[in-house]
């Protein structure tokens, strides 16, 4: 069994696999109806047809390089692959042993725009004809893009801009039955549609949640929070919400000025603040140059034009809409009368003046970790004996107040469903007021720690598993993707909001079902700048893609599908694939692997602000070498589809890396060795259970730690290390 393969937890994996045995069957059902299902539904469904057709065909059969590039999925004939070693381009591929492995097969890999050659040089492709129909997916909403001109910073220097314009209008994001958006207000209603609004009834009803101690005692963050005053307007508030819906509706972004001051109440962005009174139905918007709630928040406060934030929003029910949004009125109406109407879903919200709940209403369990911006502790909820995840998002020096951006990403989160996300229910708030907690579902593991405790990597079905699950996510996150322009002056802000920045292992969480799931997708970073932890942590560099390192101005969802690559290498090595200390430590270890970028490859390289000449001149591409596709020297063996796939994802230019939709087409997740199904994936103890110090002891065994064990054991009882 797998499980005994990963660091004999054999017996465990045993009572939990007899315990699940009828589930596990069930769900081995389910799985194989997935797995059998995408194949069909990239048939049946015309939109996924047409997604594939605009990443340019690089989904199976007959797909493109993702580096822009044409390129077979069988060895193209020998005379096309011919040339000598001289000729190769940096950043090229040069195929290690595994080339004589195989028989002495020309190895077909690709980089940065150049095919790869064998080992000793005795082939190397001629780039092909660039193929123009490979866009990358931009994000169907975008704030602020009202905004005049886009506004760079230096994010080398701590500043940071995401400018990303559309360049075609991509398809509307998927998004759950749960946020189905009335038929009328689809034009407008999106998952990112929040409106915050302040009514003087919560702050009495949130200073009834009285004193709490229970997730008090590490806190060292007590300042004055403004959140008891506030709410999100309605979004279980059937009456309001449909007068709140009602109103923005008519606050199209494409309407007139009029309209737009009137939208700009109802959709406050950074530092403006709606109230609402409930019994009367009154709405008055408000802002803040703070960009927060403030304890006068209830006097009247000007509309500034420039704070406005403006979505452009798309309701992915209603793909017409979506992708026509110069649609007349009159044509969307048509469009509308043709639709029959859906029956709303439960729309999950807070209510802020109905109140968050206290976290007095959970009960501590034990501090499962600590982030760089965030405490996360395992806890039960009192009410219904649910045993949740509680993130405590670190607040230190939010003095004026609760940032509002960070209320209208909650409830960003807060409608994500999906099931490589990992799922935040609710917010509490701290006895104080002064502090709130995300309340997430539990998973037992992060895979970080797993990769860790294991004694061997992922098996290539297991690691296809996991690269399937992790994909599903990145594309469910890219399709409800948030672009943001940040305002010039970055303090201005104060925080940053995006949800790519942050792929990396110890943010993939694992339960015992052998499901992944995504967590920390930006939230966290509202509270501080990226570049300023709030802890002294070290950011890890090694997930982080070179035109981010290199201090690009503008990115894309591609950085996330440079983390994808890294990570699929390091499932594959259980080892990480650059693990830098610095950036440029970090670029260095990129280049000399798979070669130093040019112009060619990269077209845009040489003017990104880190470039130096000093970088390490390393003409070829040898990710080959770390990954043969046959191998007697340990090294993790990968097909020569699943080599593509990892190259595909590793590629310089942001423009040609693959994108997770055409990721999870690829034909490497359709060859032999199979996906492995959720069901029989290695399970292992739930170390997010036990104290941080047994875990350090159980990860990195050494006497002191075990001695440090013993006088713990004595805290955990009977229990025994596995509970
Ligand atoms: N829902 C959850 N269930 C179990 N453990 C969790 C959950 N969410 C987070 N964790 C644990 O807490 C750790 C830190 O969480 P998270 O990444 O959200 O915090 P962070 O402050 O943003 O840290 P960083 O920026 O370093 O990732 C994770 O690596 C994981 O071990």
């Amino acid at each position: 069994m797998a499980a005994g393969r990963h660091g004999g937890y054999r017996d465990y994996e045993a009572r939990e696999r007899e315990l699940d045995a009828a589930e596990a069957s069930r769900r081995s059902k389910e799985q194989h109806h997935h797995l059998s299902g995408r194949h069909h539904r990239g048939d049946a469904d015309p939109r996924r047809e047409a997604d594939r057709r605009r990443d340019g065909g690089r989904s199976r059969g007959g797909r493109e390089l993702s580096n822009g590039y044409g390129h077979r999925r069988s060895p193209p004939p020998r005379s096309r692959l011919s040339a000598r070693v001289g000729d190769r381009e940096p950043g090229e591929v040069v195929s290690g042993s595994a080339s004589d492995d195989s028989g002495g097969r020309p190895h077909r890999a690709r980089e940065n725009g150049v095919s790869s050659s064998s080992r000793d040089g005795e082939s190397a492709a001629a780039p092909m004809a660039p193929s123009p129909s490979k866009k990358r997916k931009f994000s169907p909403i975008i704030w602020d893009r009202d905004s005049p001109k886009p506004m760079h910073s230096d994010v080398a220097k701590g500043k940071k801009t995401v400018e990303s314009v559309p360049t075609e209008l991509p398809p509307p994001p998927p998004l759950p039955p749960q946020d189905y958006i009335p038929e009328r207000l689809a034009v407008e209603k999106s998952p990112m549609d929040v409106e915050l609004a302040v009514a003087a009834e919560s702050a009495e009803q949130l200073q009834e949640h009285g004193e709490s101690t229970v997730m008090e005692e590490e806190e060292e963050y007590s300042t004055m929070r403004n959140i008891s005053t506030s709410r999100w307007a309605g979004a279980n508030d059937d009456e309001e919400e449909g007068s709140a819906q009602r109103k923005k509706k008519s606050a199209s972004p494409a309407d007139s000025s009029e309209l737009g001051q009137r939208k700009k109440a109802l959709s406050p962005e950074l530092g403006e603040v709606v109230a609402s009174d409930v019994s009367g139905g009154r709405t008055v918007s408000r802002s803040s140059d703070s960009g927060r709630l403030g304890a006068d928040e209830n006097e009247d406060l000007e509309v500034n034009k420039d704070d406005y934030m403006d979505v452009d929003r798309v309701d992915a029910g209603n793909s017409d809409v979506a992708n026509h949004q110069s649609d007349t009125d009159s044509e969307y109406e048509v469009r509308r009368s043709e639709t029959p109407e859906p029956v709303k879903p439960p729309h999950r919200c807070i209510n802020m003046l109905q109140g968050c709940r206290s976290v007095d209403e959970f009960e501590r369990l034990n501090k499962i970790n600590e982030g760089t911006y965030g405490v996360v502790y395992r806890a039960r909820d009192k009410k219904t004996g649910e045993i949740v995840a509680l993130k405590k998002v670190k607040m230190e020096k939010e003095r004026e107040g609760f940032p509002l951006t960070s209320l209208r990403e909650i409830n960003i989160l807060l409608s994500f469903h999906h099931p490589s996300i990992v799922d935040v229910k609710e917010v509490v708030v701290g006895s104080s007021l002064d502090s709130i907690f995300m309340v997430m579902e539990y998973m037992e593991h992060d895979l970080k720690g797993v990769m860790e405790a294991m004694k061997q990597p992922y098996s290539q079905s297991e690691v296809k598993c996991l690269m399937l699950q992790l994909l599903e996510g990145v594309k469910y996150l890219h399709d409800n993707w948030v672009l943001h322009r940040y305002p010039q002056t970055y303090s201005d802000v104060g925080c940053t909001c995006d949800f790519t920045r942050d792929l990396k292992t110890s943010n993939l969480l694992l339960n015992n079902r052998g499901e992944l799931k995504i967590c920390d997708f930006g939230l966290s970073r509202q509270y501080g700048s990226p570049l300023k932890p709030y802890t002294q942590l070290v950011v890890t560099l090694w997930y982080r893609a070179p035109e981010l390192l290199l201090g690009t101005k503008e990115y894309s969802t591609a950085i996330d599908m440079w983390s994808v690559g890294c990570i699929m290498a390091e499932l594959l090595a259980k080892e990480p694939l650059f693990n830098g200390k610095t950036e440029f430590e970090q670029l260095d270890k990129i280049f000399r692997t798979l070669g130093t970028p040019n112009e060619k490859i990269w077209p845009g390289y040489a003017k990104l602000p880190g470039v130096k000449v000093n970088f390490v001149k390393q003409p070829y591409n040898r990710l080959r070498d770390k990954f043969p596709a046959a191998s007697f020297s340990g090294r993790p063996i990968l097909s020569e589809a699943g080599f593509d796939l990892l190259n595909s994802l590793l590629t310089y230019d942001p423009d040609k890396r693959l994108s997770a939709d055409a990721a999870l087409q690829h034909e490497w997740f359709r060859e032999v060795p199979l996906p492995k199904s959720k069901d029989f994936m290695p399970t292992f103890p739930a170390l997010n259970e036990l104290d941080r110090r047994t875990k350090r002891y159980l990860k990195s065994p050494d006497p002191l730690e075990e001695q440090r064990l013993k006088e713990l054991q004595g805290n955990i009882g009977n229990r025994g290390l596995f509970g």
